[in-house]
């Protein structure tokens, strides 16, 4: 037990797969599939009691709610519509900026009246009073589905369950309107289809999951403890920049406005004994903060694009190490 591996749920197929290879690799973290491509088992190179475990999706949720896995890459919208106790089997450590698609209600364009939730109740009401019969939704996202009709106080309507191309459903009259996913709207559009208004349901995107039931042995605590960390550096050095520049003293007042102003870190302290000040901040402060140094008598302000920030804590691993206990 204390020694059982960390599972990491890569995704095999499908949306994700390309952007999360990626985001492993940017983070120093290769995946390496022990033999030949048809092995759904892999590790990592140089982090040691790691099974990379290659799977779909909607199967890396299933896996991290069973504790199947540690740690996983998926997405919002099958974590939310999978797993009914999503807020005690698992945590989403972070957003990773990559498969973004929203869920939403959507009715056919040619009915102009129906803009807002709302306007859908009435439509389902009167189907049901003057026809007998419930308007049909289709979709996977069955539980999303209950739950914002819920909040809408919709209740006059019916699942029809789709497994695929499900916006074709209301052309062919398997159901009045849908619930699916989307990104560029192009499925929709093509498919006669409209957004409602107010019909965003979720606005999901690709996150590290981890899971809370699975066999956090020392092994896999210390494993996590290694990616985390990697993960966190690249992404610290991905969203800050590096000015260096000489500057003699620091008074107090261009500190606060570096720190307060601009949402700069001194990393290393004042200026070092040649005068030398390194400044962190975020990469859309650099010309303000750069021209404050300027304005200051810094000359000249150097900026550079960094690798990684390695921290001896972060806020991944603080995150996940709270809810682990
Ligand atoms: N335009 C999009 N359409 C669908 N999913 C998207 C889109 N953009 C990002 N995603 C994300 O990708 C996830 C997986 O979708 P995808 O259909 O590619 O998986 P899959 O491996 O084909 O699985 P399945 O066989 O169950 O469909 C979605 O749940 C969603 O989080
Ligand atoms: O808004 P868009 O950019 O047009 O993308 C949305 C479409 O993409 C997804 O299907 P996918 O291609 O994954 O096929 P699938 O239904 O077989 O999973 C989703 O189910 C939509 O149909
Ligand atoms: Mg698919």
């Amino acid at each position: 037990m204390s020694d059982t591996p960390l599972v990491l749920a890569v995704p095999s197929k499908g949306r994700l797969q390309e952007n999360a290879a990626r985001f492993f690799s940017r983070a120093g973290l290769e995946v390496v599939q022990s033999r030949g491509a048809r092995d759904y088992r892999g590790r990592l190179a140089g982090v040691p009691g790691v099974e990379v475990a290659f799977l779909s999706a909607s199967d890396i949720v299933a896996q991290l709610a069973s504790g199947g896995a540690h740690l996983g890459v998926t997405g919002e919208d099958l974590v939310r519509e999978e797993i009914h106790d999503a807020e005690e089997a698992v945590e989403l450590l972070t957003p990773l900026g990559f498969g973004h698609a929203n869920v939403v209600v959507a009715a056919p364009q040619a009915w102009i009246d129906v803009r807002t939730m709302a306007d859908l109740d009435d439509v389902a009401a009167d189907m049901r009073v003057r026809h007998g019969r419930k308007m049909r939704v289709a979709t996977k996202y069955i539980n999303l589905t209950r739950q914002f009709f819920a909040g809408h106080g919709i209740a006059d309507y019916r699942i029809v369950e789709s497994l695929g191309a499900t916006e074709g459903a209301p052309a062919t009259g398997a159901a009045e309107i849908i619930v699916d996913i989307t990104t560029t709207g192009a499925t929709l559009a093509a498919n006669a289809l409209k957004v409602l208004d107010d019909g965003i349901i979720l606005r999901s995107e690709a996150n590290l999951v981890a899971s809370l039931r699975a066999p956090w042995s020392e092994t896999a605590r210390a494993a996590a403890r290694t990616i985390l960390t990697r993960i966190a550096a690249e992404e610290e050095a991905r969203t800050m920049r590096e000015l260096t520049a000489r500057v003699g003293a620091l008074d107090a007042a261009l500190e606060r406005e570096i720190i307060d102003g601009h949402g700069g870190r001194l990393p290393f302290g004042g200026p070092d004994e040649r005068g030398l000040l390194t400044v962190h901040c975020p990469a859309d402060r650099v010309f303000a903060l750069a021209a404050l140094l300027t304005d200051n008598g810094a000359e000249p302000v150097t900026v550079r694009a960094l690798d990684y920030v390695f921290r001896a804590s972060n806020a991944l691993s603080e995150r996940l190490f709270t809810r682990l206990g």
